[in-house]
């Protein structure tokens, strides 16, 4: 079978190096193209050298037109403005394109949803298999807890984290209001101070911490008077959201145009 070629962008950040070595191990993909911002002082060196690995062959670079055809898809785990100039990119040049960068607003979000109607795009805020069934584990949950429990999501990222809460704490926020028919909107809490009052049940609440080097820990609570349910996940390597990137690139690669997340990657959620 050949291998995809991926374009990583923001090659240098943390999860673009994790990215590199992923489109390197995975036996279906390959480093087609590497994307810096421009300007950086590292265009030009060896995507390899990054890795501190021998030479790759793929030169740093930082115009995403002048690579274009280097690769097949692109994926793109950087932040909300530059993958929306990167989306752009795909659109004008008919490229899927794997979105894992958290912290959209509302219409941003909207707009990718609009470009996917011409080209197709995965979008999803932890691209890890057990987050994944966590959100399927949280449906059964709330399901049968949530009508008369308090709901916490509590979550943890390592000190250079910039979006709060993180876009994982978000969806468990949203699939659990889903399967209550509440509107996340309106039934929020973020974060408590002072005189809060007793806890309203209806309400979900999210708390964040920032600390040290936490690579990604996510918990929801539910919680009645004599017992409490809690549904955990620790991701301890940044390659498991890599790995699930690459997942996600070979599966997209011959999808129509359409917007797809990770469950339908992973075959828990229909097309
Ligand atoms: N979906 C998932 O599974 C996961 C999602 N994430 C998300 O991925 C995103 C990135 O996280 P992380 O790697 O930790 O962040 P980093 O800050 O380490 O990396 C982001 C990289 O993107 C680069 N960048 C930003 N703008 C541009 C641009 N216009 N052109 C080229 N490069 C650009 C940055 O460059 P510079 O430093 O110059 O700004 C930086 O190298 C976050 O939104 C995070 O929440 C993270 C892990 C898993
Ligand atoms: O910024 C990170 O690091 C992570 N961000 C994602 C998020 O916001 O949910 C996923 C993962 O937990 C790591």
């Amino acid at each position: 079978m050949e291998k995809i070629r991926v374009a990583v962008t923001g090659a240098s950040g943390r999860m673009g190096r994790s990215l590199i070595e992923a489109a390197f191990v995975n036996p279906n993909t390959d480093l087609g193209a590497a994307i810096e911002r421009p300007g950086s002082t590292l265009i030009g060196c060896d995507a390899g050298e990054l890795l501190a690995r021998v030479h790759a062959g793929v030169p740093l670079s930082g115009n995403l037109d002048l690579v274009k055809g280097n690769y097949d898809v692109l994926v793109d785990f950087t932040s909300p403005e530059s993958s929306l100039e990167f989306l752009a990119h795909c659109q004008a040049n008919n490229k899927p394109m794997v979105i894992g960068t958290t912290g959209f607003s509302d219409e941003q979000k909207a707009q990718i949803a609009d470009i996917a109607k011409t080209v197709p795009v995965v979008l999803a805020p932890n691209m890890a298999v057990g987050v994944n069934l966590m959100f399927k584990l949280l449906e059964v949950a709330a399901e049968v807890m949530g009508s008369y429990t308090d709901i916490e999501i509590i979550e943890g990222h390592h000190r250079y984290k910039k979006d709060a809460p993180s876009g994982t704490a978000l969806k468990m926020g949203e699939v659990i209001a889903e399967t209550l028919k509440r509107d996340l909107n309106q039934c929020a809490i973020y974060g408590r101070e002072g005189i809060t009052g007793e806890r309203d049940r209806e309400t979900i609440a999210f708390s964040t911490i920032r600390a040290g080097d936490i690579v990604g820990e996510h918990t929801a609570l539910f919680a009645d008077l004599g017992e409490r349910l809690e549904i955990t996940h620790k991701a301890s390597n940044r390659m498991t959201f890599a790995n699930g990137a690459m997942r996600a690139a070979n599966w997209l690669k011959d999808k129509p145009a359409g917007l797809y997340d990770m469950q339908q990657v992973l075959g828990f959620k229909p097309l």
